[in-house]
């Protein structure tokens, strides 16, 4: 055959392979958020393809099955190590062990092969794992009905138990089950702070991953606003870790040496019941307890001076109103704001000098310079936030969707609030773009001098126009120091009261060029009251909030699904513990409610892959000699 034959239907294959990859059915699209580093927490969700496994298991074993034995099989592919060491405890017969083995390995074949008939090749290959590649994909690509073949399968799975492969074999089946269940998870902001181990989900997606993305949640950037050299983001952020008794995080898993901090504010604090940790874990000393409680204290008020003057230095933010140090009376228990003074029962303001109240002390000056150098310079902390920066954005547009974390600014009639800063008015969409420029130029330069980047970053978190934070002000110095609940209260953005009508849920699709057939997800507000599906179904929230803040104790947050079918909400049962999650083989499902119902399946062409294809495609065609 000649060169250019033989490159001609090298071509010609790509392009069949190709467009017969347009006719499959799209892949499902998991959306969640709020996971503020509850790893097993985020681990039962995922490993459920947030409730599509049980479905899926449902529609191969009905009429096979019991309910109770798909349970059983819905368990164990969600988590086969443990399960399986179950299971040997219970079945000790070596007969009866190879039984079971043998039923299950084809059991969870039957629902592999099931998910995965969805997926071209290569994401099916990706799914499998590698050691056992060359028998799983027999057994899963393989013909198992051809009467010729029956037996040579069937050897090869008694082989497999006969070899003591069968643990090994099955538990990677179930991964790969809970990898197909799922082709992209949209994680939709607040992926840090309060939970233990937030890295814990960083690692999982870099390693055992495919397709994902990260909308920044404001809790985020307290962590990539840290790296950019912030230290007010680095201080509210170790406040928030003594808060949440985490500090450790912070030692371990970032390499940071809190010694500076911790002798300075057990030297310059005593515990006060204000700056209790919020969490109470079974074998936390007083020590630790104590500890905790002094930095949350050392944090907070070097927080409220650097703050005082951020707020100084950058009028154009508009935080006036936060300026609350000085206002503190010189016999620092009481506060006069406007015309009326409060008392304050717990005030720790030893370190502020009432002549000038927003100056660090030199001992803080030490404390601050030794813990920013660190977090700049942690090997650990740069990988985690240069792929939360690499694999996420501000806002993604995604197969006609909006994922954003908070808000987008507006007034009570719904017009976008403009942000004046850098000598530019930023508003709606372009703010967002903005948001995301500043902070990508802040981490490729970072700086620990008090630079425009990093004060930006800091006001993403707390200021009142910022798209993450979506609330008039953060009141942190009121629910330490004031006993009024007034004082206390953040009101949220009018945005969140506008999303339940229609026509706004249109104006913020156009603003962003995309079609009013798409629909707004979004997170970071727990929805004690209304429903998360909104604005004609428009809207949907879908934190997946914690069960403390819930008005219903058994539901653990929401999270949404879209697949060929439609989209739909599932409400997730309270999440306690992954060891009482096996025991009582409780599926993570509670409720479903249908957000969209498509006319016609969708297909990978109705995607945004779809449209890149396509593209190919032409390109190819117009390579053809
Ligand atoms: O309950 P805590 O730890 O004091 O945190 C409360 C603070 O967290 C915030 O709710 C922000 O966190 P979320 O993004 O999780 O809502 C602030 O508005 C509020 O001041
Ligand atoms: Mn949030």
């Amino acid at each position: 055959m000649d060169n250019e034959l033989k490159s001609n239907n090298d071509i010609k294959t790509k392009i069949v392979k190709l467009s017969a990859i347009l006719n499959l059915p799209k892949g499902t699209e998991a959306f969640i958020s709020d996971i503020h580093g509850n790893d097993d927490k985020y681990l039962n969700i995922i490993r459920s393809g947030a409730g599509n496994v049980s479905r899926k298991v449902e529609e191969v074993f009905n009429g096979r099955l019991t309910k109770l034995n798909q349970r059983k099989l819905v368990c164990l592919i969600y988590y086969p190590e443990e399960v399986l060491a179950q299971i040997h405890e219970q079945i000790t017969d070596p007969d009866e062990a190879k039984q079971w083995s043998m039923d299950t390995i084809n059991s969870v074949l039957e629902v592999v092969r099931y998910v995965s008939s969805k997926y071209p090749r290569h994401i099916i290959d990706k799914a499998l794992d590698t050691d056992l590649y060359e028998i799983t994909k027999k057994l899963v690509f393989g013909d198992l009905m051809a009467p010729d073949k029956q037996q040579y399968y069937r050897e090869m799975i008694k082989t497999v138990v006969n070899l003591k492969m069968n643990d090994e074999f099955i538990i990677s089946i179930c991964h790969a089950i809970q990898k197909l269940a799922i082709e992209r998870i949209h994680i939709i902001g607040d992926v840090y702070d309060r939970g233990r181990h937030p890295e814990a989900i960083i690692k999982h997606l870099s390693e055992s991953w495919q397709n994902f993305d990260f909308e920044w949640g404001n809790h985020d950037i307290l962590w990539m606003g840290s790296l950019a050299g912030s230290k007010l983001c680095m201080l509210n952020l170790i406040r928030i870790c003594a808060r949440y008794h985490n500090l450790k995080l912070l030692e371990n898993v970032y390499g940071i040496d809190l010694t500076s901090i911790i002798k300075f504010a057990t030297h310059a604090y005593v515990p006060m019941s204000n700056f209790e940790p919020r969490v109470n874990f079974a074998g936390m000393t007083d020590d630790e307890k104590n500890v905790d409680n002094c930095v949350q204290q050392a944090a907070a008020i070097m927080q409220f001076k650097l703050e005082g003057q951020a707020i100084k230095r950058r009028p154009e933010f508009d935080m006036n109103d936060r300026l609350l140090l000085d206002k503190v009376n010189l016999d620092k228990k009481s506060i006069t704001i406007g015309e009326k003074t409060y008392q304050i029962k717990h005030g720790c303001f030893q370190t502020v000098n009432p002549a000038s109240p927003y100056q660090i002390t030199h001992s803080e000056q030490t404390v601050i310079i030794d813990l920013i150098n660190q977090f700049t310079h942690s090997t650990q902390l740069n990988e985690h936030m240069w792929f939360m920066l690499d694999h996420g954005s501000m806002y993604l547009k995604h197969n006609g969707n909006l994922l954003f974390h908070g808000c987008i600014p507006v007034d009570k009639q719904g017009n976008f609030l403009p942000l004046h800063v850098d000598g530019q008015s930023y508003a709606g969409r372009s703010l967002c773009d903005y948001s995301e420029y500043i902070l990508k130029d802040g981490l490729r330069h970072p700086t620990t001098g008090d630079c425009y980047n990093s004060d930006f970053i800091w006001y993403l978190w707390e200021g009142k126009n910022s798209p993450l934070f979506g609330k008039d002000k953060m009141t942190t110095f009121e629910r330490y120091f004031i006993d009024e609940s007034e004082l206390q209260t953040e009101h949220l953005n009018p945005f969140f009261e506008l999303c339940n009508e229609e026509w706004f849920a249109d104006k913020l699709m156009k603003e962003f060029n995309l079609n009013s057939r798409g629909h707004i997800i979004n997170g970071h507000t727990p929805e004690f009251t209304d429903s998360p599906v909104k604005a004609n179904k428009k809207i949907v929230v879908v934190n997946g909030l914690s069960e403390i803040n819930s008005r219903d104790r058994n539901i653990g947050g929401y999270a949404l699904l879209f697949d060929s079918y439609g989209m739909r909400l599932e409400t997730l049962r309270a999440f306690r513990s992954r060891q009482e999650s096996i025991e009582e083989m409780s599926d993570v499902v509670l409720d479903k409610q249908i957000v969209e119902h498509s006319a016609e399946r969708r297909t990978v062409k109705d995607t945004d892959y779809g449209q890149n294809i396509k593209k190919q495609i032409e390109r190819l065609a117009e390579e053809l000699k």
